[in-house]
C-alpha cells in the first residue's frame, strides 16, 4: 500500500513505527510508505507510536494489529480502547499484510565470546523432538505436532530467549520441541530482541526475530522458519490524526477512483453496551445486518469501568462518508448503533488490502 500526500518542496514527513530497524513493523512501514519523501522514525513501544501521531510529531504511525496464527495484538487494542482518553484523535487510515517468517538468532559456539559460553547441560534442553519424547502423545495433546524447522546450529548453550510476546505463540511447536524450559524474556519487539542478543557477551542468549535482523545485528541464523504455519501473516494498521490536512486530498482522490465500491473498504468501530440488558450486544450487532454490512472481525477488551464488562471492537466491510451523516450504509448503521449501545467511538475507514498481498 502506498499513501498519497501533498508534496511540499523540501518537506519530509515522519512515519512513526515500532522499532528498532528490522522489526516486522518496519517492514510494514516500508511497504506502506515507499516514497523517499517519508522519513521512517523508529519508536520503542506501540504506545510511543500512538503518542507521536496524537501529538502531531508524526504524520502517520504503523502498528501491529493481529497475527493469523496467534490472534490480536492486545497492546494495540488497548490503545484503541483508550480508557484514559489519551488518544482521542487517532484513526486507522490504512492496513498492510506482511508474511512473517521467524528465525532463531544467536551465536555459534566458535564465535569469540566470553568465558561463560559453555554448553548448557541442563537436562531440559531438548536436541531432537523425535528422540526426546516431545512428540509423545499425551492426554492434553493426543496428536502432537512436529516442528517443521530443524536447528541449523547447536542450541545446547542457549539459556535465555528474547522476543516480542506475540512471537512465542507463533513458534510454540518449535520452542516446545527444541527449547523447552529455557527462560523467555518479553521485549518490545523482535528486532529489539536481536539487538539485545548481539550485545550479549556470553553468547548464551537467542532471539526470535527475522533474517533481516540477523544481518543488521550480525547474528547467526540457528533455525529458520520456526513459525508453526507457513502462511503466518501479521496485519498492521496505519494510523493518523483525524484532523491531518492531507486526508482531504487522499480521501478525495480515493473517492474519485472508487465511488461505487464500498466493498473495497473496511471500517473499525468500538462500543460498550449495558451488560445488565439481555440482548444488548445482539441489538448492537444487528444494525450492521440491517444495512447489509459484513462483519470481518470482532474483538473484546476489558472496559476498565467494571470487572467483566467489555469494550467491543467491530470491523466491517464498508466506508464512512464524511460530511453527510445520513448518507451511505455505514453512516446509517452508526446512527442506529448510537440508539442501542452505551457509548461508541469511530476508529476509521481504510482501503481493504487483503487481496493485494495474500
Ligand atoms: O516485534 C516485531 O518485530 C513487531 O513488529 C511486532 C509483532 C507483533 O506485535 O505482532 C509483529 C509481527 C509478529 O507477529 C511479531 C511481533
Amino acid at each position: 500500500m502506498t499513501e498519497k500526500k501533498e508534496i511540499k518542496v523540501g518537506e519530509s514527513l515522519s512515519i512513526a513505527y515500532l522499532g528498532p530497524k528490522a522489526s516486522y513493523t518496519h517492514q510494514a512501514a516500508l511497504d506502506a510508505f515507499r516514497d523517499e519523501s517519508y522519513t521512517l522514525d523508529p519508536q520503542i513501544t506501540i504506545e510511543d507510536v500512538f503518542s507521536a501521531v496524537q501529538a502531531g510529531k508524526a504524520y502517520r504511525g504503523v502498528v501491529p494489529f493481529e497475527n493469523s496464527t496467534n490472534g490480536s495484538v492486545v497492546f494495540t487494542l488497548d490503545l484503541f480502547a483508550d480508557l484514559h482518553n489519551r488518544y482521542p484523535d487517532i484513526l486507522v487510515c490504512g492496513e498492510s499484510y506482511i508474511p512473517v517468517q521467524h528465525c532463531l538468532l544467536g551465536h555459534f559456539p566458535d564465535d569469540k565470546r566470553g568465558p561463560s559460553a559453555t554448553p548448557n547441560t541442563a537436562s531440559n534442553v531438548i536436541e531432537s523432538p523425535l528422540s526426546s519424547g516431545a512428540v509423545t502423545p499425551t492426554n492434553r495433546e493426543p496428536i502432537p505436532q512436529k516442528p517443521t524447522a530443524r536447528p541449523i546450529g547447536d542450541l545446547s548453550r542457549i539459556r535465555k530467549i528474547y522476543s516480542h510476546p506475540q512471537a512465542w505463540g507463533q513458534c510454540k511447536i518449535f520452542l516446545n520441541a527444541y527449547l523447552k524450559g529455557i527462560e523467555r524474556q518479553d521485549v518490545s519487539s523482535t528486532s529489539r530482541a536481536a539487538e539485545l542478543v548481539s550485545e550479549d557477551e556470553s553468547g548464551t542468549s537467542a532471539a526470535i526475530s527475522s533474517a533481516i535482523a540477523a544481518k543488521l545485528f550480525g547474528l547467526k541464523v540457528l533455525a529458520k522458519g520456526i513459525e508453526e504455519r507457513g502462511d503466518n501473516t501479521t496485519r498492521f494498521f496505519v494510523i493518523k490524526r483525524k484532523d491531518t490536512d492531507d486526508d482531504r486530498i487522499t480521501d478525495q482522490v480515493a473517492n474519485d477512483q472508487e465511488q461505487a465500491s464500498a466493498e473495497q473498504w473496511k471500517s473499525l468501530v468500538s462500543f460498550t453496551v449495558d451488560h445488565a440488558n439481555p440482548g444488548a450486544l445482539a441489538h448492537s450487532l444487528s444494525v450492521f445486518e440491517r444495512y447489509g454490512l459484513n462483519l470481518t472481525s470482532i474483538n473484546t477488551r476489558p472496559s476498565g469501568v467494571e470487572n467483566w464488562n467489555y469494550i467491543f471492537f467491530v470491523e466491517i466491510k464498508g466506508r464512512k462518508i464524511e460530511g453527510n451523516e445520513d448518507e451511505g450504509e455505514v453512516n446509517q448503521a452508526l446512527r442506529d448503533l448510537d440508539k442501542v449501545c452505551r457509548g461508541r467511538r469511530w476508529l476509521g475507514s481504510w482501503r481493504n488490502r487483503l487481496r493485494d498481498s495474500v
